[in-house]
Parts: structure tokens; sequence; C-alpha cells
């Protein structure tokens, strides 16, 4: 049976509705950032770029690093954009686009986050290297598919439990990394960290400009989260719901953050740009090593 017009959705020129792609434009190493002006910042490096399109926040470049084929894709912010772009992602290599069918044989794809964060803990800087070992979503995305093997609900039982986690709020859901693309992305320059995934980044990470948020111990109640020395180590707002999608559509994901925040001691990058200079070559060679 061929999937309804509706369902999946294309543009003229065939490609999938949201990112813009066809399947040949994608390389199956996958680079997401949030944010459209650092795909640039990336593809700078590459040896030869074969495609660029934007399309919404999702921009797109296609090439090569040192012999190397990889896409680099902007998410926007937000794991509802994490949604679409990793659905969107799967499509271009799983399902048949012209006869709109699932293909028999199904493709894994390397996806590597690119991110900024801010770090929960006195004990880890900015400026750190963080690679998501475990992310906590507080953004409810999981709950709206139905497998739910792969999730540590243990860890989140323990999370609601420790930190009186309001019922007003989403249930929170542990989600593991891919232990290869954590170990290929790990040195003794980086630090492996539990991410929590926030639906935005002020009130959802306790950030008061002018509106207040319910509990001022929020963040603090994070950080003091402990699950058999497992410990939250830094805010952000997408690698909840990749390592989600990608767990459920059978692709392998890390996310590599950089701290811009420390959200500790009240400190912010003064080199953020520099820092992700730095973060972008580290894992462009570590991806070709
Ligand atoms: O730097 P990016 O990749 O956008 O990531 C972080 O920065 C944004 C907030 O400033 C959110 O998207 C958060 O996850
Ligand atoms: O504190 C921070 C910094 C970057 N991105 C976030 O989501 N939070």
């Amino acid at each position: 049976m061929s999937l309804k017009a509706s369902e999946l959705i294309l543009n003229k020129d065939g490609s999938i509705y949201h990112l813009g792609l066809l399947p040949e434009e994608l390389a199956h190493t996958v680079i997401t950032v949030g944010d459209p002006a650092r795909v640039d910042s990336i593809s700078k490096h590459f040896d030869s770029i074969e495609l660029k399109k934007q399309k919404r926040e999702f921009n797109t470049h296609t090439g090569s690093y040192k012999g190397k084929r990889i896409t680099v894709m902007s998410t926007g912010m937000g794991t509802d954009n994490i949604d679409i772009a990793l659905t969107e992602l799967d499509a271009l290599v799983n399902i048949d686009l012209k006869a709109k069918k699932i293909n028999d044989k199904l493709t894994s794809l390397d996806i590597i986050r690119i991110g900024t964060t801010g770090s929960v803990r006195k004990e880890i800087p900015v400026d750190s290297f963080i690679v998501s070992e475990w992310a906590l979503g507080f953004d409810g995305l999981m709950h709206y598919y139905k497998d739910d093997s792969f999730l540590k609900k243990e860890i989140a039982a323990a999370f609601v439990e420790q930190t009186n986690w309001s019922d007003k709020k989403a249930y929170p859901y542990v989600v593991e990394g891919s232990k290869k693309l954590i170990e290929k992305l790990s040195s003794d320059t980086t630090i492996k960290g539990f991410t929590g995934t926030n639906v935005g980044f002020y009130g959802p990470q306790a950030r008061i400009l002018r509106a207040d948020v319910p509990d001022h111990e929020m963040n603090d109640k994070i950080a003091n989260f402990s699950y058999k020395g497992l410990k939250i180590t830094n805010l952000e707002m997408e690698t909840s719901g990749i390592y989600g999608m990608s767990k459920i559509l059978g692709h392998h994901a890390v996310s590599m953050n950089l701290v811009l925040a420390n959200r500790a001691t009240g400190e912010f990058a003064e080199n953020a740009k520099v820092m992700m200079d730095k973060l972008i070559l580290y894992c462009l060679d570590r991806i070709v090593a």
C-alpha cells in the first residue's frame, strides 16, 4: 500500500516537504546544527560543495571533507523541528518517494549534532565540549510515538521523584545516544554528559528576565538529581528528540555540545565563535578518522 499524499508530502520537484531535498542530495553522514548560519561555518572546511539548498530554517549543504561525503543541515531550535527533520531525513533514505512505499532494505544514517548548551555544573566551565551519552527530554516528543522499548523508564521515574516534577509538565523521558558514535567523537578533550533537553530557552531553563517561573530551585534540583552516579550536566533544546527519533527509525546519533553558559556561576562564553570553530574542526576530523 502506498503512503497517502497527505502523509508523505512532496514538493512539485519531488523533494521532501519541509527539507526540500531529493534522496540523491543527502549523504549518509549528516551533521545537524540549530543555527542556519552555522552550516556555512562547517561547509567552509569542505574540499568541495556539491549542493546548497534552503527551505525555512532547514539550510543544507552537501559536500566532501577529506574525501568523505557529508551533509550539514540546520534544524532551527527545538524538538518540534527535530520531529520534522529526523522524519524527513529518514524518508529520504528509507522511502521510495516516487512509489511512496517503504524500502525493503533500510539504511541507517550517522547523525552528529554540533550545538551550543548551558552547563548546570560549576565543574564544567564555559568552553567545555560535552558529548551527550544520555539525554533527558522535558519536551514530551517521544510520548507521541508507539515504540518506547528503548526509553530508560527507571531513570525518568527517579528524576520525577527526586525533583518532585510537576505533573502539569510533560513526563520526562530518558534515551541513550549511539555508543558507536559516542566513542568515535570522544577523546580527552571532551566530557561525557547527560543532557537535559528543554522546550524553551527562558522559563523552561529557569531563566528569568521579566516573567517569573514557578520554581526558582529547578536548575539546582536538576543538578542535584543522581541515578547510580549518573548526573545531568547541561541543558539545550534538541538532543533528546534526535536520540529518540534515531532509536525509533534505526539511525545512529551523537550530540556534541559547546558550553556557552554556566548556569551555576552565571558566566557566559567570551569566545563563542572561536570555540565553535574548534568544536567543528574537532568533529569533522573525528568523523573522518
Ligand atoms: O546552538 P544550537 O544548535 O541552536 O543549540 C542551542 O542553542 C539554541 C538556543 O540558543 C537551542 O537550539 C539550543 O539547543
Ligand atoms: O544556556 C543555554 C545555552 C545555549 N543553549 C541553550 O539551550 N541553553
